[in-house]
C-alpha cells in the first residue's frame, strides 16, 4: 500500500466530512511571518486580564460568538502542557516564569511522572480583532473568552480526551517536529475528527536540532489530508511562533452552538471532591443561563440541588455568579455523595424538563485487579479513599469482593496498566491508603456448557476454560523485531504501510492479555524507545485458555490465579513459581510453591525452612535429650506449617505482572 494508504483505505465518508471542514477554514489566509513573543504583547494581555480580575469578571461581555472552546491533543510528550503554559502566560492568566512548569499538571503523580493523567480546563481572555489578527491591533480589538482543555497523551487516558472533546468545537493537534506522527497522534486525530471538531495542526519543538517540520507536514498531509499551509510552527520552549496560535484558534474554530433563550442544559464534564466545598462539578453550559442560587436537577437521577457557587477556572476557581451559553466553568451544588456527580449527565433547571444531552460512551475497562487493604482492618478507610478518588476519576469501575487469602477488598476495572498504576499511586499519595493489588487480568467471556455466557473479571471465579479476544494497533520503526514480538504474542497482522521513507505503520490483532503483560516494556527495549503503540478493543475471539492456580503449601491463593493460553501454561507456571520463590522470605517452616491447572501440578519450588538451632543451649547432655529437643522442634514446625500463614510481600504481586 502507498504512503497515504493508512486511512485512505477507509476513504470517504469520513474524508468527505473532513474535506468540507477544511474547506470552511482554508479560505482564511494563514499567518503573517513568525515573530517571537514580545513583552509588549504579554503586557497588554496581562493588564487586560488583571483589570478584568480586579473588576470581578463580567461574563455578560462574552456571548457565544466571543467564546472559543478548544482542546490540546497530542502523542505523549509532544508538548501539550508546555504549550498550555505558554498560552496561559501569553494571556496573563498565570505569571510568566511562575516557577512551576506544566502548570495544569496539578497532581503529585503528574509532576513525578511528567505526564498528564487528568484533563484540566482553564479560562483565558484574549484581545484580538474578529478576524483573529494580532493582539496589538488595538483599534479593532475585541475581547474573547477562550476555554483551553489540556488533555493526557497516554493511550490509557484517551477516555479523558474523548470527554474533553465533548465540550470543544476545535482542537490543536500538537506534533513533535522531530518525532513526527506517532500512534497516539493518529488515535487523537480520529477522536477529534469523529467529534466534528475543527483541527489546527501545530508542529511543535521546532527549536530542536533534529526538527524536520517539512517531513511532519508531509506526514500530516498523507495520513490525515491536513494541508501543509494550515500547519502552525511553534516552539513552546522558546516561544517561537506562539503569537499565531490564539488568533488561529479564534479564526478557525467556530463559536459554541447553543441557544441563550432556551431552557438551561449543562453537560457535567468532570467532578472532584474538595474537603471544604464538597463535590465540585465542571460543566459546559450548552443552552440557557445558570445563576448562583438557581435550583437545578440531574436528568440521570432526578435529584434536585441549589447552586451555592458558580464560576470559571481562571485558572483557579474564580466565582462569577453566572455561566452563560457556551461557557465552561464549575458549580458547587451541595451534592453529598460523589456517586451523584455522574460524568456525562445533563443538569437543567427544575422548572423545565429538557431533552438530555448525548453524554459519553461508557469507559471500556481493559484490565481488572483486586485491591485490598495492606492491613485487613483498614477496609473502611480504603473504601472511603476509593470513593473519593473515583469521583475524580470516573473511568474506574469498583465492586466489592472478598478473597480467602486477602480478606475484604474491591475488584476495580481500569483502562490500562498505567491507569491502574496511577490509581494506586494516587490512593497512596492523596489518601494515605496502603493497598495490595492482585495480578491484573483482562476480561473474558466464559461460555457455560448450557450455552449461557458471562463476563469474568476475576480468574478466581473461573471454573475452567473460557474464550477470549483482542486487538492492538502499533506504529513502528524497527519492523523485524516488532514482527517477531507480535508473532510470539500470538498476533495476527492486519495492515502494513509506510508513513514516509523512514517510518512504517502496522496494525495487529493480539489477545489483550498479551499486551497487558509487559508488552510496552519489551516493545520499547527492542526498538530503543522509537516505536509507539496504541490499542483499542475489538471483538472477543475464541481461544484455548486455562486457569492457572498458585498454591502455597497446597492452598490455592485466589488472588494469584491467572488465565493463560494452554500452550504457554507450562512456561508461565514455571516462571511464576521461580519469581515467587525469590520474593518469599524463608520462614520457620518449609514453603512449597506450586503452579497447577486444576488438580495437575505443572511446576513446583520449595523455600526451605530457617532452622533454629535448638541445641545451642544444650551444653553436653546425652543423645536422648538432644533427640527429644529436635523432635519437639519438628512438632512445632508442623503446627506452624498447618496454622501459620505465609507472608507474601506486595513486590511479589507486582513481579507476577511481568511474567509473560
Ligand atoms: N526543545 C523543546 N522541548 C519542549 C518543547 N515543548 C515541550 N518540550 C519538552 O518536552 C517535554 C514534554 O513536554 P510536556 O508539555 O509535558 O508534554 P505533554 O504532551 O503535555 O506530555 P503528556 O501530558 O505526558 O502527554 C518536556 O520536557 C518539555 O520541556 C519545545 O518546543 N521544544
Amino acid at each position: 500500500m502507498g504512503s497515504s494508504a493508512l486511512y485512505r483505505a477507509s476513504k470517504t465518508l469520513k474524508s468527505q466530512k473532513y474535506f468540507s471542514l477544511l474547506h470552511t477554514y482554508s479560505k482564511f489566509n494563514p499567518f503573517p511571518s513568525a515573530f517571537t513573543l514580545n513583552d509588549n504583547s504579554f503586557g497588554l494581555a496581562r493588564d487586560f486580564c488583571s483589570n478584568s480580575r480586579q473588576n470581578s469578571i463580567d461574563l455578560s461581555q462574552y456571548p457565544p460568538d466571543k467564546i472559543r472552546n478548544f482542546s490540546i491533543i497530542a502523542h505523549v510528550d509532544h508538548g501539550k502542557s508546555t504549550l498550555a503554559d505558554r498560552l496561559l502566560e501569553l494571556t496573563g492568566t498565570i505569571k510568566r516564569g511562575h516557577g512551576q512548569p506544566q502548570y495544569l499538571d496539578k497532581l503529585q503523580v503528574e509532576r513525578e511522572r511528567g505526564i498528564t493523567v487528568k484533563a484540566q480546563t482553564a479560562t483565558m481572555f484574549h484581545k484580538c480583532n474578529n478576524n483573529g489578527s494580532d493582539i496589538n491591533d488595538v483599534d479593532k480589538a475585541a475581547k474573547f473568552l477562550l476555554n483551553l482543555i489540556d488533555t493526557p497523551g497516554h493511550v490509557d487516558f484517551s477516555y479523558e480526551v474523548s470527554r474533553s472533546l465533548a465540550a470543544c468545537q476545535g482542537a490543536l493537534l500538537v506534533v513533535d517536529a522531530a518525532q513526527g506522527v506517532q500512534a497516539q497522534t493518529v488515535a487523537n486525530f480520529y477522536l477529534a475528527f469523529e467529534s466534528n471538531l475543527a483541527i489546527i495542526p501545530v508542529i511543535n519543538k521546532i527549536d530542536q536540532p533534529t526538527a524536520d517540520p517539512d517531513r511532519v507536514k508531509a506526514q500530516l498531509k498523507s495520513m490525515f489530508d491536513l494541508e501543509p499551509s494550515d500547519c502552525l510552527l511553534t516552539s513552546a520552549k522558546t516561544g517561537l511562533g506562539l503569537e499565531q496560535v490564539l488568533p488561529s484558534v479564534i479564526k478557525r474554530i467556530p463559536p459554541p452552538p447553543g441557544n441563550s433563550n432556551s431552557p438551561l442544559r449543562m453537560l457535567l464534564l468532570d467532578s472532584y471532591y474538595d474537603e471544604y466545598k464538597g463535590v465540585i462539578c465542571h460543566v459546559a453550559v450548552v443552552d440557557g443561563v445558570l445563576r448562583k442560587g438557581d435550583k437545578i436537577s440531574s436528568a440521570a437521577t432526578g435529584h434536585a440541588y441549589e447552586v451555592a457557587d458558580v464560576g470559571i477556572m481562571h485558572p483557579e476557581l474564580t466565582p462569577t455568579g453566572v455561566l452563560l451559553t457556551g461557557q465552561v466553568g464549575y458549580i458547587v451544588s451541595g451534592m453529598r455523595s460523589t456517586k451523584e456527580a455522574r460524568v456525562g449527565d445533563t443538569l437543567h433547571h427544575n422548572r423545565f424538563s429538557v431533552e438530555p444531552l448525548p453524554g459519553f460512551k461508557p469507559a471500556r475497562h481493559m484490565v481488572f485487579s483486586g485491591l485490598y487493604p495492606a492491613d485487613g482492618s483498614d477496609f473502611d478507610a480504603l473504601n472511603h479513599a476509593i470513593e473519593r478518588l473515583t469521583c475524580n476519576d470516573a473511568s474506574v469501575s469498583v465492586t466489592k469482593e472478598s478473597s480467602s487469602a486477602l480478606g475484604l477488598g474491591f475488584r476495580c476495572g481500569f483502562l490500562g496498566l498505567l491507569h491502574m498504576d496511577v490509581f494506586h499511586q494516587r490512593l497512596e499519595q492523596e489518601y494515605g491508603a496502603h493497598v495490595i493489588s492482585t495480578v491484573p487480568t483482562v476480561p473474558y467471556i466464559f461460555e457455560y456448557s448450557d450455552g449461557s455466557k458471562a463476563q469474568v473479571q476475576n480468574p478466581a471465579a473461573l471454573p475452567s476454560n473460557p474464550k477470549t479476544e483482542l486487538q492492538l494497533a502499533g506504529n513502528l520503526q524497527y519492523v523485524g523485531p516488532v514482527i517477531t514480538l507480535c508473532s510470539a504474542r500470538r498476533g495476527q497482522q492486519l495492515e502494513y504501510s509506510f508513513m514516509d521513507s523512514q517510518r512504517a505503520f502496522m496494525k495487529y490483532r493480539l489477545p489483550l492479555r498479551e499486551i497487558v503483560v509487559d508488552f510496552y516494556n519489551e516493545l520499547k527495549s527492542i526498538t530503543s524507545g522509537y516505536a509507539s503503540f496504541d490499542y483499542e478493543d475489538s471483538e472477543y475471539q475464541e481461544s484455548d485458555l486455562v486457569k492457572l492456580d498458585v498454591l502455597l503449601n497446597g492452598q490455592p491463593v485466589d488472588a494469584m490465579a491467572t488465565i493463560v493460553h494452554k500452550l504457554k501454561a507450562q512456561r508461565v507456571g514455571r516462571e511464576l513459581v521461580e519469581k515467587l520463590k525469590k520474593f518469599i522470605d524463608r520462614q520457620m517452616f518449609e514453603i512449597t510453591i506450586q503452579a497447577a491447572i486444576g488438580a495437575k501440578v505443572i511446576a513446583r519450588e520449595t523455600v526451605s525452612a530457617m532452622r533454629k538451632n535448638v541445641l545451642a543451649k544444650c551444653y553436653g547432655g546425652d543423645v536422648t535429650r538432644k533427640k527429644k529437643l529436635l523432635e519437639k522442634q519438628k512438632e512445632g514446625k508442623k503446627r506452624m506449617k498447618r496454622i501459620g500463614s505465609v507472608d507474601i510481600p506486595q513486590e511479589a504481586f507486582h513481579e507476577l505482572l511481568k511474567v509473560s
